[in-house]
């Protein structure tokens, strides 16, 4: 049996969500507003929720939204709930009160919900940094001649080499960072944690941010027309084949199916997901499955093909995508696929967190010509439609 980590040696994430979005000017609390067809925070808990190296996912939300957020997140589960102040400063230090009370954490990742699409190279990059320091942030460089207003007119130009954008999640010691807001607690005024930490007398060090984890703040970052020209539709397809033999199992679509044969290959010989990675994979150039998941890696042996897809999803997910459908075709004599079918479709549509009218699945014998008529394999295609952002 695996033992649970101590409470003290975990990772924690803890999202923001708790604002009111007075410039965004919505009707809703902006983090609850969809973006690519989900509300805005739900797309960063999702990453946090899959990243292997996040244990726990807390959610600061204001008073009266806890059921707002359920309803924004169903069908997931697994993160902690809870409720906000005033100010930002406030709403991550009722967080930190709340993941104190629960044993506290080794580390933790602070990160506004209104920052949806959060690239996993930057958690690495700050979980990374955290391994020989007390605390990390991502920044970005400032691209644009930066100047001061007076009376809404020019004053003067400030030296744009000496100014970065700042950028969450931001990384630190959970126990220094805790007792830096403990301190501080009675100043509402820092807009981030790193002022905090920093202001405790801790090194903050920085790693490179990304353009993707731009924070959705005005009006204009919502207008789902103008978000709707600028967007490009993708396709991708993918091709896959794995022989069968006896006593193994047979995995399609993440689904395990009772047969007298099973697939042998890479991983769980999963099919049909391995045909779906490399669609969604293509969709976006990045290679295919053997270039993430080299078979030769020994850590792939009959691992589970959900993670594949997953990881290809978030692929798409840290440009901005959406994935708007995919269409698979199993070539077999047998097992008849339209008793599962359903049961497949559900679980490539959770998976993928799409709605289930946009996964199709179909099957077709080859007449009993070749390896998949002789029962030697069973082959899978698949093509995914996505779209991007264009930039
Ligand atoms: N009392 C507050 C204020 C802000 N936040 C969170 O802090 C993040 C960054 O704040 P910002 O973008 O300024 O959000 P809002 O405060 O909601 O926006 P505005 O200032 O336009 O009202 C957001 O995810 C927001 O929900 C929070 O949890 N509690
Ligand atoms: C934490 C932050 O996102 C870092 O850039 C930013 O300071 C939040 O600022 P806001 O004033 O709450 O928009």
């Amino acid at each position: 049996m695996v033992e649970a980590r101590d409470p003290s040696e975990r990772t924690h994430a803890l999202i923001v969500a708790a604002g009111v979005g007075a410039r965004a000017g919505l009707d809703l609390p902006k983090q609850f507003a969809l973006i690519n067809g989900k509300p805005v925070v739900r797309h960063s808990v999702e990453r946090f929720l899959s990243h292997p190296a996040i244990d726990d996912v807390w959610i600061v939300v204001g008073q009266g939204q806890q059921e707002q957020l359920d309803e924004a997140l169903a069908p997931i589960s697994g993160y902690s709930v809870v409720i906000g102040g005033a100010t930002r400063q406030q709403s991550v230090y009722n967080g930190l009160k709340a993941i104190r009370a629960g044993g506290g954490a080794k580390n933790i990742l602070v990160h506004d919900a209104a920052r949806p699409f959060i690239p996993d190279r930057v958690i690495d990059d700050l979980l990374g940094r955290l391994m020989s320091e007390p605390s990390a942030i991502p920044i970005l460089p400032s691209v644009d001649t930066m100047v001061q207003l007076a009376d809404e007119q020019l004053d003067r130009t400030v030296d744009r080499n000496s100014l970065w954008r700042v950028q969450t999640p931001q990384a630190f010691d959970f126990a220094k960072l805790m007792a830096a807001h403990d301190r501080f607690a009675a100043d509402q005024n820092a807009s981030d944690d790193a002022q905090i930490f920093k202001a405790a007398g801790h090194v903050v060090t920085v790693v490179d941010g990304d353009e993707c984890l731009k924070k959705y703040t005005l009006p204009a970052d919502f207008n789902g027309d103008r978000r709707q020209d600028m967007r490009q539709t993708r396709t991708g397809m993918g091709y896959d084949v794995h022989r069968l033999a006896s006593g193994e199992d047979l995995w399609l679509g993440g689904v395990k199916i009772d047969h007298d044969k099973g697939l042998v290959g890479h991983s769980d010989a999963d099919v049909l997901l391995h045909a779906l990675c490399d669609a969604l994979l293509g969709a976006v150039a990045a290679g295919d499955i053997g270039d993430h998941f080299p078979p030769s890696d020994p850590q792939w042996r009959g691992a589970d093909s959900t993670r594949f897809v997953k990881h290809a999803a978030s692929l798409i997910a840290q440009k901005g995508g959406i994935i708007h459908n995919v269409d698979m075709t199993v070539i077999c004599e047998a097992p008849k696929i339209k008793p599962h079918r359903e049961t497949i479709r559900r679980n490539v549509a959770e998976i993928l967190s799409i709605g289930i009218d946009r996964v199709s699945i179909k099957a077709t014998t080859t007449e009993r010509l070749g390896f998949t008529g002789r029962e030697e394999g069973i082959a899978a295609q698949a093509i995914a439609t996505i779209s991007l952002e264009e930039n």
